[in-house]
């Protein structure tokens, strides 16, 4: 049809996506209708979110039930809402911790002393300290979605934080913005504001989260909806996965830390600013992130 490659490309993952989400559901739809046993030998047993989903529907009432064309489209925005800004934050999280084994190694150390080699329970594993501090200060300094844009619906005038000064020497404190304006909201910058988070805002530092947090902070205002975060957007629609993106991140890396160490490899990693940022070797526009991984000594035999 449209005769340019970039167009090719994105209709042919648009087809891939569908092609695949069809398939998954059809499997759930059919498991779910065999009944529970079905649904418990499959990927998930039954406890995944398009099971769930999926099965919520079923009980729905006539008026409240999606057509399945809806699902489908639900299932797209799952698995870009939720798989590539996670990973995306799991990359980040091992780089960063490949250029600084000390805190690796701290890392590895609260992990293996409160598991003991033994799965751990949920309290356990969202209440352990340093994990907890390690993966905000990700969030915050490496906001996967580093920035979103709105359209103004009616004109707006938009008071800022802080006064600025205009070309004409004029401080202003405010800004008209006319109706069906774009508008981009810097979730990043945000995040790495020195007026809220201190001179060392670009410093990442997991220990910041360790004590009370700075007055500046907790007074912001932020109407992120997590840790005075910008990370996950806040108001309306902010993300619905923002606790399950955490758990995730903490379950992969309890299990990632406690068998293998991650150490930098001589390739220089660039990452791309993109909707949702990704790493990448040179100027290459795909997705790589090479890491030296080994077998931790230590490891407990699975
Ligand atoms: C580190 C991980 C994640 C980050 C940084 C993140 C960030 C965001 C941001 C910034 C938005 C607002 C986008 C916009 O309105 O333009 C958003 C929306 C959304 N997120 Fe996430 N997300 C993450 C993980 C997840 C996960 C795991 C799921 C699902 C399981 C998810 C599902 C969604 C959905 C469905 C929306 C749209 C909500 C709406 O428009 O009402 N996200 N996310």
């Amino acid at each position: 049809m449209f005769p340019h490659k970039g167009v090719q490309q994105l209709k042919s993952i648009v087809g891939v996506m569908h092609e695949r989400s069809l398939e998954i559901f059809q499997l759930k739809k059919q498991a779910l209708e065999q009944g529970d046993e079905a649904v418990a030998h499959q990927v998930g047993e039954g406890k995944d979110i398009m099971s769930i989903l999926l099965k919520a529907n079923v009980e729905a009432s006539q008026e409240d039930k999606l057509p399945e064309e809806e699902i489908l489209a639900q299932m797209s925005t799952f698995i870009l809402a939720g798989m590539d800004t996670t990973s995306t934050a799991l990359s980040i999280t091992l780089t960063i911790l490949s250029q600084h084994p000390e805190v690796q190694e701290k890392l590895r150390n609260e992990i293996l002393e409160a598991s003991k080699g033994e799965p751990l329970e949920y309290d356990a594993l969202v209440s352990l300290p340093y994990l907890d501090a390690v993966c905000r200060e990700t969030l915050r300094l490496y906001a996967p979605v580093a920035q979103v844009f709105r359209e103004t619906r009616e004109d707006v005038v938009m008071p800022l934080s802080h006064p600025i000064r205009g070309v004409d020497g004029k401080t202003i404190h405010e800004i008209f913005v006319p109706k069906d304006t774009v508008v981009a909201v810097g979730l990043l910058a945000s995040n790495r504001n020195k007026a809220i988070w201190g001179e060392d805002a670009e410093e990442w530092k997991p220990e910041r989260w360790l004590s009370p947090l700075p007055g500046s902070v907790t007074g912001s205002k932020i109407p992120g909806i997590y840790s005075n975060l910008m990370t996950f957007l806040g108001g309306g629609r902010a993300c619905i996965g923002f606790k399950f993106s955490q758990l995730e991140m903490k379950v992969v890396l309890c299990l990632l830390l406690s068998k293998f160490t991650f150490a930098q490899s001589d390739k220089k990693v660039n990452w791309v600013l993109s909707g949702v940022r990704f790493p990448t070797v040179g100027n290459s526009p795909k997705p790589s992130m090479p890491l030296k991984v080994g077998l931790y000594k230590g490891a407990v035999p699975a």
